[in-house]
């Protein structure tokens, strides 16, 4: 059955963006992993503006401080239980919360006129023919019997093996290995599902896929690997000058995702580890399992269940499971963060680069962000811009940090927005805001509670 399914998923057909089939990005991979099958309900909830009853009753209870609550249920065991098999803070799905329920169209400061809002079937057909479909013989010769010493990641749900194919072309090849078998075919179709709408220099290349004894996902192999390989597991230094075309590339393709694609995209999980480097050190963004599409409609969704990684988690999806776009530029703002001072987004104390850069950023002390490894090799005009774009990506409020788009952080990011010349100040984003805005904003994301909540995020995530 998972085979015919997955046959039927990579033959040229129209792509289905019913919410409830499997090829849709707007679901979410449910709790059966934590054996709790009662909690998989009501996945997410477009964005809808709320009552003020709704708000005052709701907005008191975040994530976290149900998930404490229920800390003796078979949920969280469970939790725990696929922790550890999860890749390293990776937080895969959390326990459901009351999460509110919004009312809103999407306001015409967030709609996105550079891309076309046809509903025509056409608008669903965008698949390119070019990919082909291997064998697993073909991938077994390409990869040596998927032999360790080819083993060149694992992932969450995934082992990656490089590979060459019979006319030399390298590859990697995404054998999906973990979870059960709906698991694992859930995975499977949502990143292809994704994958099949993208094209862009700044996003892994898709080749092909492979469903015969498994199923593959077949990539471009990327020479260097990951970011992570590079800025934190290896004993050269990143110059700060490729670290800079990292920081842009990585913006070029998430505002593609957000902006400039067929769909909205949002990743999810923007993280060093997910940034892939070609020869050239052009970054390649990857590992779409956790994408969802967003409807041109709908300000956000909100997920009743949560996935993600610790150190570059929004507050407002951490509290409430809000996702948007301005959760992918949070998880930005770390990144860059990483790029400038060399940290990791949580170190092996399990400290968070946030909690530490902040009160620097604040403080404007940018020198002391600084890779001790750069030492003054670096370019201070391009830090600053890096800099203010990490501060303004960070905020706590995602109403007031920028769009990866509409000339926003790319054009702070290479100093063309503001005063390029006085930039020694950074100064708090000039978004002007609505009334509303600010009383929802004062109201739900309390920083102080946030960074309580994320403390308490931590021990769950380390000690239990
Ligand atoms: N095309 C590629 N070229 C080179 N290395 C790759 C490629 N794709 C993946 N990798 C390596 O494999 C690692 C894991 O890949 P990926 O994130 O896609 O797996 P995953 O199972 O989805 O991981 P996660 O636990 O984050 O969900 C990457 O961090 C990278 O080091």
């Amino acid at each position: 059955m998972v085979n015919s399914q997955l046959t039927s998923a990579i033959s040229p057909r129209p792509y289905c963006c019913d919410h409830e089939c499997p090829h849709s990005l707007v679901g979410s991979i449910d709790l059966r992993c934590f054996g709790s099958d009662k909690e998989t309900g009501g996945a997410l909830e477009e964005g809808r503006r709320p009552s003020d009853a709704e708000t005052s009753s709701k907005a008191s209870t975040s994530h976290v401080e149900t998930l404490l609550s229920r800390s003796n249920s078979s949920l969280c065991r469970g939790f725990f239980r696929l922790w550890k098999h999860k890749s390293l803070r990776r937080l895969s799905s959390f326990p459901p919360v009351g999460f509110r329920k919004w009312s809103k169209k999407r306001s015409n400061r967030e709609t996105h006129p550079s891309r076309t809002h046809s509903t025509s079937t056409d608008d669903f057909c965008f698949f390119r023919p070019t990919w082909k479909n291997f064998t697993i013989s073909e991938l077994e010769k390409a990869t040596d019997n998927f032999s360790p010493e080819n083993m060149i990641g694992k992932g969450g749900y995934a082992d990656i093996f490089r590979g060459r194919l019979e006319y030399g072309r390298l590859v990697a090849v995404k054998r999906i290995s973990r979870g059960s078998k709906d698991e694992r075919t859930h995975n499977f179709l949502c990143e292809m599902g994704v994958l099949v709408h993208l094209h862009h220099p700044n996003i892994a290349k898709l080749i092909g896929v492979g469903v015969e004894g498994g199923m593959h996902l077949v990539f471009e192999l990327s020479h260097h690997g990951s970011l992570e390989n590079l800025l934190h597991d290896s004993k050269d230094k990143l110059d700060w000058e490729v670290r800079y075309k990292i920081a842009i590339g990585a913006a070029k393709g998430l505002e593609y995702l957000h902006e400039r694609c067929q769909r909205r995209i949002i990743h999810r999980d923007i993280k060093v580890d997910n940034i892939l480097l070609t020869e050239d050190f052009e970054p390649q963004i990857c590992d779409f399992g956790l994408a969802k599409w967003l409807p041109d409609e709908v300000t956000h969704h909100t997920l009743s269940s949560f996935e993600g990684t610790f150190g570059y988690v929004a507050p407002e999806y951490c509290m409430h499971g809000v996702v948007d776009e301005k959760t992918d530029v949070f998880a930005f703002g770390i990144l860059l963060l990483e790029l400038i001072t060399g940290r990791r987004a949580v170190d092996s104390s399990q400290q968070s680069l946030l909690m530490w850069a902040k009160p620097v950023l604040e403080e404007n002390n940018i020198k002391d962000l600084v890779d001790p490894l750069l030492g003054d090799s670096y370019d201070c005009k391009q830090l600053l811009f890096a800099a203010r774009t990490a501060f303004m990506c960070i905020q706590h409020s995602s109403v007031l940090r920028p769009r990866m788009s509409q000339a926003c952080v790319l054009r702070i990011l290479r100093g063309e927005e503001g005063r390029s010349d006085t930039v020694h100040v950074l100064q708090k984003p000039f978004i002007r805001r609505t009334f509303s805005e600010e009383i929802l904003d004062a109201e739900e994301h309390n920083s102080t509670r946030y960074l309580k909540d994320i403390n308490r995020h931590k021990q769950i995530a380390f000690d239990c």
